[in-house]
């Protein structure tokens, strides 16, 4: 099967884009009135199945999570860059200031699952990229909350659905307006990110979940074939793959799909058009193959290295890029929660700015930006 014939079995937003719309404009217009209308028709809050009480966390799950905080604030906060100062030529100069936004939002999916691991991997990357205030949205699942808590979030809004995300984007009279919503979800929350992606960052549409196994002589068979059990337990939507040259190794992990290739060549160009979410290698071509992989969420090397380890306590972010968008978008890091801005001081150096500018703009019949430069000859105070 080709790349893009298994990319083509994923559900997308297209469906459900005009209920969607109606939701948002719901929400937008008739703020918390609308918002809790909606939460009682469609809110997956209170079905969520509740394996904690008062939110108190069993201790195992709290030295996990506290691994796992640790772990992904490290990771992330390795993303931050600092401001640079490039001086020019013409003698004035330019920063490029790398600036956090002040608000975000953690969507943490808990309808058929709690996902108190999501809330870690958003909560801890929007703190190491310096935000503000971060909030947790979601179902309001106890162990959920409790790991919002551990974060160190500064609230937990238990709305669920695409009326939680017109919510954030718009405000509410309880539920500020934010900056930015990340995290995975149903596709209702999904395609509302989508189409309020014009007033608010989004991290991107969260797909179901996928796992690309590549094996070649060597590899850990019985391991291989738990991660991909693993990533197909997310259930309806999730798509594993196995790819290896020989057909004795596809048996034996029993993948949804099985694609046979005739070398690592080959196995290197199906898989940088799949774009995998998840991409494990393993066996002895593993490490040289390693270096030439671009095209996935997050990328696994060797058979110790299992994709359960990244949705939980390795420090690789799980919130990755789905449906072959590894191809251009990165997994959740502190870069969607920090924007550049340049700052610029032209000082002395207008004569030699204005000599440049002047001509482009009276090329472009602007006159009044030309005369703005021509002020600058002589610096002014
Ligand atoms: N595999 C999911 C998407 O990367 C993340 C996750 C959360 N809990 C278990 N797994």
């Amino acid at each position: 099967m080709r790349a893009d014939e298994i990319r083509a079995l994923v559900p997308t937003g297209a469906s459900i884009a005009q209920p969607v719309a109606t939701i948002i404009e719901a929400v937008r217009a008739g703020g918390d009135a609308e918002l809790e209308r909606l939460e009682a028709e469609f809110g997956a809050g209170t079905k969520a199945p509740f394996t904690a009480s008062g939110g108190a966390l069993a201790d195992d799950v709290r030295a996990g999570l506290e691994v796992a905080i640790h772990n992904v604030r490290a990771v992330a906060e390795a993303g931050v860059d600092e401001d640079r100062l490039v001086t020019l030529p013409q003698g004035h100069s330019v920063k490029l200031r790398d600036v956090p936004v002040r608000r975000a939002a953690v969507y943490a999916p808990g309808g058929r699952n709690p996902y108190p691991s999501t809330v870690v991997m958003g909560v801890m990357t929007a703190q190491a990229a310096g935000v503000d205030e971060v909030y947790v949205v979601g179902a309001p699942h106890p162990v959920m909350v409790a790991a919002a808590e551990l974060c160190g979030a500064d609230a937990y809004f238990a709305v669920t659905g695409a009326q939680a995300v017109a919510a954030l984007a718009y405000g509410t009279e309880s539920i500020p307006k934010v900056d930015v919503i990340v995290g995975p979800g149903s596709l209702w929350v999904q395609e509302a990110k989508r189409q309020v992606s014009a007033v608010v960052g989004i991290d991107g549409f969260a797909g179901p979940s996928d796992l690309t196994v590549v094996a070649t002589e060597g590899a850990d068979l019985d391991a291989l074939k738990a991660d991909l059990a693993g990533q197909g337990e997310h259930g309806e939507g999730s798509l594993t793959v196995a790819v290896s040259d020989s057909q004795a190794i596809l048996d034996a992990l029993d993948a949804q799909h099985g694609v046979l290739v005739a070398d690592m060549d080959e196995a290197l160009a199906f898989v940088e058009e799949l774009a995998p979410e998840h991409l494990q290698i393993a066996g002895e071509a593993a490490e040289a193959l390693a270096p030439r992989i671009r095209s996935a969420g997050c990328l696994f090397v060797g058979s110790s290295s299992g994709t359960a380890f990244g949705d939980y306590v390795a420090g690789s972010n799980h919130v990755l890029p789905t449906e072959g968008a590894a191809r251009f978008a990165s997994g959740l890091n502190v870069r969607h929660f920090r924007r550049r801005m340049a700052e610029v001081r032209v000082g002395s150096a207008g004569a030699a700015l204005a000599a440049a500018g002047v001509p482009i703009a009276e090329a472009e019949a602007f006159p009044a930006h030309a005369a703005s430069m021509r002020l600058r000859q002589n610096p002014r105070p």
